[in-house]
């Protein structure tokens, strides 16, 4: 082969390659656009034929009005504090089991209702329902909350209840006891309006939810385990209505909990001689443990966004974004790397990014002039989706990389299960469709609880477990959960009552339509 040949041939084999090279990225390109103009996941039953089961008007006169919000505020007045898993307020506690007696009379003297009261301070009802070839569902809440302190800067004392422009501000407010009390309440005006279900279902109010449930929650499932119990679906506190919180989005999301993440906490510790603090060693124990408690900060876990359950949540989402965003959300198999550089920036956000690493105590020392022997810090970790506990601690292991400092695992589990939410999913469409009816300007989408709740203590009795409350949250309300100035709108707590009152009648529907008898109804 001559010179010149050689050269034409490589020109021809450049030209070939940089054709293919075009024609793929066209394709990539036309592929994500198709994929942006169509893709609208979020569709799905609404328009279809829905067997009706609402019958009872869910309007709430004046008198109920003040009734509901005077039995609300009773509650949170209530300090159900829930501190370590021995240490709760069991006065409180037996105190809130009269409340419950007295505002919902007719729950607790109605035939239809079967009441029990679980290990001491949780509370089981049973409503069964008239078709037993209906498999029952089941609501969630809790009972207990976290500690308030006034001094830490709140508008109003955290046990006031006291209203401030159209607010109830209070411990417990969203976090759980608009959904105890909205449930009661929801089945208190049910029952006295002459409903009697035809799908069973039960409503599990657990007492020490956020030290764990292993009291109140595991007792639940005990006795129900007990009994042969199997459901069609668990619906517990978790996620919610989210208004202006999510950058981009147009009108509120109302995300619902499809899994949660899973949890890791480990003791770190470090033990030295002790000694006289004038003669100190190159390296205290707590100069030890601070190093690596700091690498394990430096060193966050991988970004894996995109790569669990929340890749749904911003398919669904899409179609509410404005270009160019709605391009990059419809096309997450090709931007999520990118999308999760930005979501780790904030906190809120981050906690979908990755398995979050936070040092929440540290404990050592006991006089200015004693060299501290022992040194601890507890570190707590919540898992992504994509992840598994092992996986976890070995990562925490590496990076800590000091085999001085002692590694111990307090508590832990892998991510939970994903319930379905495809059109044929029992739970999800029909929270979706009480959802929608109510709140017709919202997006429903499934969505990853970053926390951890009773319904965990179910996936025995469930293969579907929901996280949902229609609790609105706006820009800086996420940081009043378990933070200050806790607090719901009065029509925010009447509209959960009103959520919980059409859920329940809309459960009783034997199937789901099929999403093809949409259409000519219009
Ligand atoms: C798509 C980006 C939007 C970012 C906005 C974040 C909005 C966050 C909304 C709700 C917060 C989720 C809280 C879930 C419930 C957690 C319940 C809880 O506190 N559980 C405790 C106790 C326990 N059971 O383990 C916990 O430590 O997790
Ligand atoms: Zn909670
Ligand atoms: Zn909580």
């Amino acid at each position: 082969m001559t010179e010149r040949s050689a050269k034409l041939n490589i020109l021809k084999f450049v030209k070939i390659v940089s054709f293919s090279l075009l024609l793929v990225i066209l394709a990539f390109f036309v592929a994500a656009t198709v994929r942006t103009l169509t893709f609208d996941v979020n569709a799905g039953l609404q328009l279809a034929h829905w067997e009706k089961t609402n019958n009872i008007a869910s309007d709430i006169n004046q008198h109920q009005r003040e009734e509901l919000l005077s039995n609300f505020r009773d509650a949170i007045r209530i300090p159900t504090v829930s501190t370590t898993e021995t240490q709760l307020n069991t006065t409180a506690l037996r105190e809130f089991d009269g409340l419950l007696r007295k505002a919902f009379p007719t729950v607790f003297s109605s035939h239809l209702v079967q009441h029990e009261v679980v290990a001491n301070y949780s509370h089981l009802f049973w409503v069964p329902g008239s078709d037993l070839a209906l498999v029952p569902y089941m609501l969630l809440a809790h009972i207990d909350v976290v500690p308030a302190e006034e001094r830490d800067g709140w508008e109003a004392p955290p046990f006031s209840a006291k209203e401030i422009d159209g607010f109830i501000y209070g411990r417990g407010t969203i976090d759980n006891k608009q959904s105890v009390m909205g449930i009661l309440q929801a089945l208190e005006y049910l029952l006295i309006r002459g409903y009697s279900p035809r799908r069973g279902f039960f409503i599990g109010l657990g007492h020490d939810e956020e030290v764990s449930g292993f009291q109140g929650a595991m007792n639940i499932v005990r006795v129900l385990k007990k009994k042969g119990v199997q459901l069609a679906f668990v619906l517990d506190e978790g996620l919610a209505v989210l208004d202006g919180v999510i950058s981009g989005l147009q009108g509120p999301a109302a995300l619902i909990g499809i899994s949660e993440k899973g949890l890791a906490t480990v003791k770190l510790s470090v033990s030295k001689a002790p000694g006289h603090s004038s003669m100190p060693p190159s390296e205290s124990s707590i100069g030890i443990l601070a190093g690596a408690v700091k690498r394990l900060e430096d060193n966050p876990m991988p970004r894996l966004f995109g790569e669990g359950p929340e890749r749904g949540t911003f398919e669904h989402l899409a179609h509410k974004f404005r270009l160019p965003l709605k391009f990059v959300m419809s096309n997450m198999w090709l931007f999520s790397p990118l999308l999760g550089r930005v979501m780790e920036r904030r906190p809120d956000t981050n906690a979908f990014v990755r398995t979050t690493t936070a040092i929440t105590m540290f404990n050592s020392g006991v006089k200015v002039n004693i060299l501290p022997s022992q040194a601890e810090a507890y570190v707590n970790l919540r898992i992504h989706s994509a992840q598994s506990l092992q996986e976890v601690l070995e990562l925490i292991q590496s990076t800590v990389g000091d085999e001085r400092v002692k590694m111990e695992l307090v508590d832990g589990f892998d991510p939970l299960p994903v319930s379905s939410y495809d059109e044929t999913s029992f739970g999800f469409q029909i929270i979706k469709k009480t959802v929608l009816d109510q709140f017709p300007q919202v997006t429903v989408a499934p969505g990853i609880c970053i926390g951890n709740t009773d319904s965990r203590h179910y996936t025995d009795l469930a293969k579907d477990i929901y996280r949902f409350a229609p609790t609105w949250f706006r820009p800086g309300d996420a940081q009043r959960f378990h933070g200050i100035n806790e607090r719901i709108s009065k029509k925010n707590y009447e509209e959960l009552v009103v959520f919980y009152f059409n859920l329940i009648q809309n459960c009783d529907i034997k199937d789901l339509p099929s999403p093809h008898s949409a259409g000519h109804e219009l």
